[in-house]
């Protein structure tokens, strides 16, 4: 299979690089640049030498509708205009960006401040929320790879909100990330003097993954619900731990919780449950495609905690973009993935 990156420069672009090394069914890999047309990747990063020596290749239609896949890990508002002449053309397209995740052109330019993608293409894009829709996923020419924060969201949530265990009315949502999650474009905000030693949160209340979640609550587990979802910046480079906080419907328990999320997840290599909490942070899946999740039912107040982990980078974007491939193209999804979490 012969593989493109666009944004291969980019934090997405990098994992992508990593995990598609290895990756059996990948035989060749071409890394393309909006900026740094002819460097050689592998003197830019040193960490790719005699892995990546190939020169940055200009963005170009013609090139990209070559290969069997193309993935897109740009800034959000770029794929708006590059993806619609290669649909249909040949190439499966995954676009790790938010431009093809919401379904209302309307809602993506309130949320995101940008011009939508055409209407008909965002139609024809698939929502590449693995575990969740796979049987889309497989035959999809284009696919909208899920945000960092809702993947860890909805892999928590959605199981017991589909079997209503808990009230999909009141859902009280607390995310925080690592700094990788910006991207690799300096900012007064992630610059480090900025964010060591310090923890602050976000675009309150306005944050462009409420639609998104919100969406997908609706598309998976058939309801629709406003939630409060906001964001916090951890001075760690990689990991997402999202906790959510739901009262439980009436007469539910927490094992009825737990074995909820066990027989969603049981057929599902990268979905692990974890009962002791001492188990759960996100340096236990950094770097792997694992998401991790834990519930605790509060007794005094009959509200639900559950806790979601993943690597942002990973299964928050090229992770999954790759474990979507693979469904794709009939592999198992576990192919070039398969790796134990980094730990220490
Ligand atoms: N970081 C994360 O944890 C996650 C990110 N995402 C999303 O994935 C996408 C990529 O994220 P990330 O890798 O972190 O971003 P980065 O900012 O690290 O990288 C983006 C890359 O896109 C390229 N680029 C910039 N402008 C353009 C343009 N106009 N046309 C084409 N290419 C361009 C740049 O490479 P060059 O200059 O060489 O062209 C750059 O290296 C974003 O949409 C992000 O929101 C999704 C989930 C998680
Ligand atoms: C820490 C940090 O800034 N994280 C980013 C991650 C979102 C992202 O990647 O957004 P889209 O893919 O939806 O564009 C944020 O909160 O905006």
């Amino acid at each position: 299979m012969k593989v493109g990156i666009v944004g291969a420069t980019g934090y997405g672009g990098l994992e992508l690089i990593r995990f598609l090394h290895n990756h059996q069914a990948v035989e060749h890999i071409d890394l393309f640049t909006s900026s740094e047309e002819g460097v050689v990747f592998s003197s830019k990063f040193g960490h790719l030498v005699n892995i990546a020596d190939t020169p940055l290749q200009k963005i170009d239609d013609e090139t990209l509708e070559k290969f069997d896949v193309v993935f897109t890990s740009t800034p959000s508002g770029v794929t708006s205009e590059l993806l619609p002449p290669l649909v249909g053309k040949g190439p499966k397209l995954i676009d790790l960006s938010g431009d093809y995740r919401l379904k209302d052109p309307a809602s993506y330019e309130a949320w995101y401040g940008k011009k939508a993608a055409p209407p008909e293409i965002i139609q024809q894009s698939v929502y590449g929320l693995t575990e969740w829709n796979a049987d889309n996923v497989k035959n999809a020419s284009l696919i909208a790879n899920p945000g960092c924060y809702p993947t860890a969201v909805l892999l928590s949530l959605l199981p017991l909100l589909k079997e209503k265990l808990i009230d999909s009315n009141f859902l009280v949502i607390d995310a925080k990330s690592g700094i990788s999650g910006a991207g690799n474009k300096p900012s007064q905000t992630t610059h480090f003097s900025e964010v060591n030693e310090s923890f602050s949160i976000y675009k309150t209340n306005t944050h462009q993954h409420i639609p998104e979640i919100e969406q997908a609550i609706s598309m998976f587990a058939g309801v629709d619900t406003a939630i409060s979802f906001n964001t916090h910046l951890v001075p760690m480079t990689r990991g997402i731990l999202t906790t959510a906080y739901a009262p439980m419907m009436p007469d539910v328990t927490e094992s009825q919780l737990v074995a909820c999320l066990r027989a969603t997840y049981e057929k599902h290599p990268f979905v692990r449950i974890i009962t002791d909490v001492n188990n759960l942070a996100t340096n236990r899946v950094r770097g792997s495609n694992y998401c991790d999740i834990f519930v605790k039912v509060d007794s005094r107040t009959k509200r639900a905690t559950i806790v979601a982990v993943i690597d942002n980078l990973v299964k928050g974007a090229a992770g999954q973009a790759i474990q979507n491939m693979n469904v794709q193209f009939g592999l198992p999804q576990t192919t070039g993935l398969d790796v134990v979490p980094f730990f220490i």
